[in-house]
């Protein structure tokens, strides 16, 4: 049997927390779905994930399973299975005895040797069965937590970054092998991650958070390519969107150009329907997606339809074997989006491994594990607030022009703080404009490059960081 989650306007205050840890969430995982928590560390996913499994009790809102109300339903009763990263293995049982611990109490005086073995014939493990977790590697220690969660047939599993303690070349395997055995059992599935790749891989769709706050549920597909603000433009792709401060100039006599201080493009005539719409925006602060796969390196003769010139100073060439990443420096201001410039703390664990190492071992749906969590105090940073709008230069939200501030933001939906970054200052030095080319480019550092920018990959921001153009309302489906 497989679930179906909803959850309705769902928050959670944390004791003596100025703000939700998770506000007004809503979202609807269908029976069977694979569906992804991707933000950065302190969004709120593994407090959504907790919620769902009943570890964490919820302040306001709804969980519906399967459209019954079950804020109050007992962990137990929910039929869910949680994988951590930390694996969770009792270190004096077997693979064997671990992958049947569950069972004791799922399955009473019943027989756990068939379950067992099946589920270690899935997850290709047979031969480790009757090994420790010390006498184990990382790789085959995550297989028999999974393996504990599957034995158990649960409706649905719970996975908080199950992969982040492997090294690189193994979690690819093991995403590969966690969409198989999902798919082909047909689980419901809520996997949390920070790693974008590993979504944009995994997931049936993502939701992608920030500061409690869900940005945008969709496709992978149609987050990378149609964005919803500038934080979730930011946020998935590598390498990261280039996001650069522009200025509309769209005179009354004709014509738009989109200004980035020291050069400019022209927008072609006749403006499409999207770049009509810029023309409101005439005068006020911009930001620029371009995506590095959307410019190229070449003459401006060379120039297709849709094509429009600029000119970078080469800085650097990363060289990645399959193709080049050119670094220039177009004399633009990048945009910075504050929750992704700070880097994630090396010292300091993700706030779930933190819980998850507190609650030790066990079957992850425990009072044990529940409070481990309580026991966590409020000794992480102050998260900023919802955002209030964009740090820059002292510009306004729009009053200036006599157009009134918007509204605060509508449930479940702020607005994306982003910051100015100076010209000419030590980040521009690595170049404000990455652009992806052949492996074969010849290039030096210094270089006067001529490119070419396709405008039907030109993502602009609103001065909150919500996207303009595409039009939402014009965006072609993907799917
Ligand atoms: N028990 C708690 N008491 C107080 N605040 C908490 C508690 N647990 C989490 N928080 C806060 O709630 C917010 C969301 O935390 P959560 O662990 O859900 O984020 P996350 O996105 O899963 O982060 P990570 O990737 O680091 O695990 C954070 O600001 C955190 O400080």
């Amino acid at each position: 049997m497989t679930r179906a989650i909803t959850l309705h306007e769902v928050s959670k205050y944390y004791p003596k927390q100025p703000s939700p840890a998770v506000d007004r969430f809503s979202l609807d995982i269908a029976p069977g779905e694979f569906l992804v928590l991707l933000g950065p560390s302190g969004c709120g996913k593994s407090t959504v994930l907790r919620m769902i499994a009943g570890l964490e009790d919820i302040t306001t809102g709804e969980l519906l399973l399967d459209g019954e109300y079950s804020n109050d339903l007992a962990p137990g009763d929910r039929r869910m299975a949680m994988v951590f990263q930390n694996f969770a293995l009792y270190p004096s049982m077997t693979s064997r005895e671990n992958i049947g611990f569950p069972l004791r109490f799922e399955m009473p005086g019943e027989e756990h040797g068939p379950r067992v073995d099946e589920t270690a014939r899935i997850l290709g493990i047979e031969e480790i069965l009757d090994r420790y977790p010390g006498q184990l590697s990382g790789g085959e220690r995550q297989r028999v937590a999974m393996g504990r969660a599957i034995s158990r047939h649960p409706s649905v599993f719970l996975m908080d970054e199950p992969l982040s303690n492997l090294d690189a070349k193994l979690r690819a395997h093991l995403r590969a092998e966690i969409a198989r055995l999902t798919h082909g059992m047909g689980v419901t599935t809520v996997y949390v991650t920070h790693d974008q790749a590993e979504a944009m891989s995994l997931g049936d769709r993502v939701a992608i958070m920030r500061s409690g706050v869900l940005q945008q549920l969709s496709t992978p597909r149609e987050a990378y390519h149609l964005p919803e603000n500038v934080f979730v433009a930011a946020f998935v792709g590598t390498p990261r969107i280039n996001l650069l401060q522009a200025t509309v100039l769209a005179p009354l006599g004709g014509g738009m150009w989109i200004d980035f201080g020291r050069q400019r493009l022209g927008m072609p005539e006749p403006l499409s329907l999207d770049h009509q719409m810029l023309r409101i925006q005439q005068g006020r602060r911009i930001i620029v997606g371009i995506r590095s796969e959307a410019v190229r390196i070449a003459q401006p003769s060379q120039a297709h339809a849709g094509e429009v010139v600029l000119s970078g100073i080469v800085e650097h060439v990363e060289y990645q074997g399959h193709e080049s990443l050119v670094h220039l420096n177009t004399g633009s201001r990048p945009a910075v989006v504050p929750e992704l410039e700070a880097p994630r703390p090396a010292q300091q664990q993700s706030r779930s491994a933190a819980r998850r190492s507190a609650g030790g071992a066990g079957t992850g749906l425990g009072k044990l594990a529940q409070k481990a969590a309580r026991r966590i105090q409020a000794s992480v940073p102050a998260r900023e607030g919802g955002g209030t709008g964009v740090k820059e230069n002292g510009s306004s939200n729009g009053s200036a022009n006599g157009v009134p501030p918007r509204p605060t933001h509508a449930p479940g939906r702020a607005p994306v703080t982003v910051m100015d970054r100076p010209a000419g200052g030590p980040e521009t030095q690595t170049g404000d404009l990455v652009v992806r080319t052949g492996p074969d480019i010849r290039v030096r550092r210094g270089d006067r490059v001529p490119l070419l920018v396709d405008l039907a990959h030109l993502y602009v921001f609103d001065h909150e960081g919500r996207r303009i153009c595409p039009a939402p309302q014009q965006a072609p489906r993907l799917e």
